[in-house]
């Protein structure tokens, strides 16, 4: 097939990419490189330098003919969005309102949206599952929840088939892509920086959350997974129709019980300092993925937490600056 990955030079659509290449798709990156990295679009991948506020220049793109559409690029970090909800709702609902019209226009009907856990705000119940009602507490996770709505409109308008994947929180790396963003916020990636001696420390963001030791609870799901689950999705967007799949293991791991980890796989001490809550985070997301594994089968092949850190310990060896800078 050929397929088009908009935001494909960052963490989650570079694995992606490559993986479809290696698949034997052809594949267009296309994005603005605003936080991704041109070093991680897959060799042998079409790249296109552009904006998804840029209307013309997707439609210009989209006029090539493909058959399906994965669409990464947002921002998307749950804390910088608090402080600037504008740009947030601008980019990540904007922009995916011109990527479908973008395909409206050109006769693309395939989507695969990146949605997220933070739709869900703080929970009733854990594990969650597709049905649970959508309060978020962040602009970010706003954003996506709007985008969600939308695009159960677009399906029904224009035909789209669009499926929205809700990840939790993905890490690790796989063949030559890992996680780079700039600055860094992610939990895993900051703990082994720590361990490579990049950083002194590493900050504890509350510790008096409602949890059995005082800190967040997260459902932590390996790239390698989520990319494959990605290519599922793909195959079941039906014109018509939207559809919704929550992406997590289903286990939940707390702050302090992922640095525990980061310290056996590097066999380095990670010291941390106690910090403040961070404004957006829920204390607990876990996820149910029942749905995507009945109905489209998905099976994840690297579930536990130290296989994903190990994974992105073997990167971050290998890669210790990460990408090289452009
Ligand atoms: N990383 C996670 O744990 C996680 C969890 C849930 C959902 N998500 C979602 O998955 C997607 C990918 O996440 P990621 O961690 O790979 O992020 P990332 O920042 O590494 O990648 C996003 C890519 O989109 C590009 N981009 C951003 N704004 C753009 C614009 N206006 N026009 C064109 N390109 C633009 C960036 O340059 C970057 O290459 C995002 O939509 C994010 O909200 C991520
Ligand atoms: O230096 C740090 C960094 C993070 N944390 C904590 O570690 C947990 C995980 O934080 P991450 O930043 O790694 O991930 P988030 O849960 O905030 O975010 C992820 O899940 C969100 C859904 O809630 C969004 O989808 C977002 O894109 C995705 O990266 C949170 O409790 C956070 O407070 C720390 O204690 N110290």
């Amino acid at each position: 097939m050929d397929l088009l990955v908009i935001g494909g030079a960052g963490f989650i659509g570079s694995v992606v990419a490559g993986q479809l290449l290696a698949a034997g798709h052809r594949v267009t990156v296309y994005d603005s490189l605003v936080n991704g990295h041109r070093a991680a679009i897959p060799d042998g991948a079409d790249f296109v330098h552009g904006d998804v506020l840029d209307l013309d220049a997707l439609t210009r793109t989209l006029s090539r003919g493909f058959d399906g559409v994965f669409h990464f690029a947002a921002l998307s970090l749950v804390g910088e969005s608090v402080a600037e909800p504008g740009r947030y709702f601008r980019t990540n609902i904007g922009g995916t309102v011109n990527v479908v019209e973008a395909m409206r226009a050109t006769g693309v009907n395939r989507l695969v949206f990146s949605s997220t856990a933070a739709v869900y705000g703080i929970p009733d119940c854990v594990p969650i599952p597709e049905t649970a009602p959508v309060r978020p507490i962040s602009p970010y996770g706003a954003s996506k929840l709007a985008v969600d709505t939308f695009l159960g409109f677009a399906a029904e308008a224009y035909g789209l088939g669009a499926v929205s994947l809700r990840y939790f929180n993905v890490a690790g790396a796989w063949d030559r892509f890992g996680e780079d963003h700039r600055p860094e916020t992610h939990l895993i990636p900051l703990a082994l920086q720590v361990a490579l001696g990049r950083r002194p420390h590493l900050a504890v963001f509350g510790n008096d959350y409602p949890t059995p030791d005082g800190t967040c609870i997260r459902d932590y799901l390996h790239v390698e997974d989520l990319g494959v689950a990605h290519q599922l999705a793909l195959a079941a967007a039906e014109p018509g129709t939207h559809r919704i799949y929550n992406l997590g293991n289903g286990a939940g791991f707390s702050v302090r019980e992922v640095i525990e980890t980061a310290r056996r796989v590097t066999g380095h001490p990670i010291p941390t300092v106690e910090a403040p809550r961070r404004a957006g985070d829920p204390p607990v997301l876990v996820a149910s993925s029942e749905r995507i594994r009945e109905e489209l089968g998905w099976q994840p092949r690297k579930p536990d937490l130290e296989t994903i850190i190990a994974d992105a310990w073997a990167w971050m060896q290998a890669y210790p600056q990460g990408y090289p800078d452009e």
